[in-house]
């Protein structure tokens, strides 16, 4: 895989760059409200524009459908990346437009320019390699060489991340390079007992990732959005709370079979329940009761592990000496469901344990709960990405780098 120090040394003063970043941070309507992914692409970004490049960088913000949506607008991501910068950013309002063209064209050297959310375009996550190919054919047109740095997206095969790599000369950038060489270590010497905490919402995407660390893991947490198919398997009625229904059989095999091998899944014992999601714009308090993990009232929904849980995960994590976490314990987002989240990331903080935390909304939630990142090992940028990654998967976004 050729790195961004190579690009370098080749030169690329006058060059434009196409630098696919994940800028998919959280936001409460138009303000940021972690800017840790934007943060994470300066070192690649600066780097290039202070050797001359016209950087244009590119990335996808939430799940829109394919088309714009002002709601998932990069804009407020642009401004803030011009902050950290210390420099002005350009900004395109569409991805391969009039817009972005003549933003592009009109770049200097050293400047930097940021292009509307790839996802308003459907080619962007086509599962059609032809639809894809086009979008990456006119994402090319914008450039003359790639650094993918977008490690929160490397295990999505869509087309900045994909297709377009194949098109132009290739480079991973320094984020990418970073996240690779720690995560790294978790699939060759890791210390034991090594354990994994899931929670989120992502819950789809991410039970898969069950079936590996059976083979990997020595105890496994489990909370979020994530426990609620859990505790279905397990028998138990869980209300209207975020539920993979069709997933329940194969979350049944996951208990038998951690059962034979000896392998410590930990579930919640109490949870916080309301009868709605909460308003995350006001944060009006939610009244939420505390009820047993095998009590949960029809219609009400479970949006944190409760305190007994609490301090039994953090007693889980007490002793450990590897662990990774994926995926908050609850709505953290809101001051009633940030407890059990708090608790596991104190329980890190307080055990020798070399600790990794992945992904957009967990390294969120680690910061803005007030905690210090250097007392954690690593915080990566990428959940999903860091769990396929951890399964030995090929993720296209590493694949497309290579050679
Ligand atoms: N019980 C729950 N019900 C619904 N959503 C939840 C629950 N617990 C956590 N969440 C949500 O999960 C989201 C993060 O999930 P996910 O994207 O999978 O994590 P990450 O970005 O760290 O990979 C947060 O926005 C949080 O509000
Ligand atoms: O937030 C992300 O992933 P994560 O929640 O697993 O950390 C990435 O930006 C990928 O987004 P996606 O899961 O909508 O493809």
């Amino acid at each position: 895989m050729k790195t961004i120090d190579e690009l370098l040394a080749e030169g690329v003063a006058g060059k434009r760059v196409f630098v696919r970043a994940d800028l998919n941070v959280p936001l409460d309507g138009t303000a940021i409200t972690d800017d840790g992914r934007i943060r994470a692409v300066v070192p690649t970004v600066a780097k290039l524009a202070e050797a001359g490049a016209r950087v244009v960088v590119a990335s996808h913000l939430g799940r829109p459908k394919g088309a714009p949506d002002p709601a998932f607008s990069l804009a407020p991501a642009a401004a803030r990346l011009g902050e950290l910068l210390g420099a002005e950013v350009a900004f395109a309002t569409d991805t391969v437009g009039e817009s972005a063209r003549a933003t592009v064209a009109a770049l200097g050297d050293g400047r930097v320019a940021v292009i509307e959310n790839l996802r308003f375009n459907a080619g962007e996550t086509s599962k059609d390699d032809a639809e894809r190919g086009a979008f990456a054919d006119q994402l090319a047109q914008l450039a003359d060489a790639y650094v993918g740095d977008g490690f929160g997206a490397v295990h999505r095969k869509h087309a900045s991340v994909f297709d377009l790599p194949a098109r132009l000369p290739h480079y991973a950038g320094f984020l990418i390079a970073t996240e690779v060489g720690v995560l790294k270590k978790l699939t060759t010497d890791v210390k034991r007992p090594y354990a994994v905490v899931l929670g989120g919402a992502k819950v789809s995407d991410k039970l898969g990732v069950i079936d590996h660390l059976l083979e990997k893991a020595d105890r496994i947490l489990i909370g979020g959005g994530m426990a609620y198919t859990f505790l279905k398997a397990q028998g138990h009625d869980v209300g209207s709370s975020l539920l993979q229904e069709d997933q329940v059989p194969a979350v049944q095999e996951y208990l038998k079979r951690a059962a034979e091998r000896g392998v410590e899944f930990v579930l919640p014992v109490d949870v916080l329940v309301a009868e709605k999601f909460p308003d995350l714009t006001t944060k009006a308090p939610a009244h939420p009761d505390t009820v047993a993990a095998d009590a949960i009232p029809a219609g009400r929904m479970g949006l944190d592990i409760g305190p007994e849980s609490s301090t039994l995960y953090a007693s889980k994590l007490a002793d450990a000496a590897t662990v990774f976490w994926n995926g908050p314990m609850g709505v953290f987002e809101h001051p009633d469901y940030a407890d059990g989240t708090r608790a596991v990331a104190q329980a890190l903080v307080d055990s020798p344990a070399f600790s990794v935390v992945g992904g957009g909304d967990s390294a969120a939630a680690v910061r803005i709960l007030g905690f210090d990142e250097n007392a954690f090992g690593h915080i990566s940028t990428g959940g999903g990405a860091s769990l396929e990654y951890l399964e030995g998967k090929t993720l296209p976004g590493l694949a497309a780098l290579e050679d």
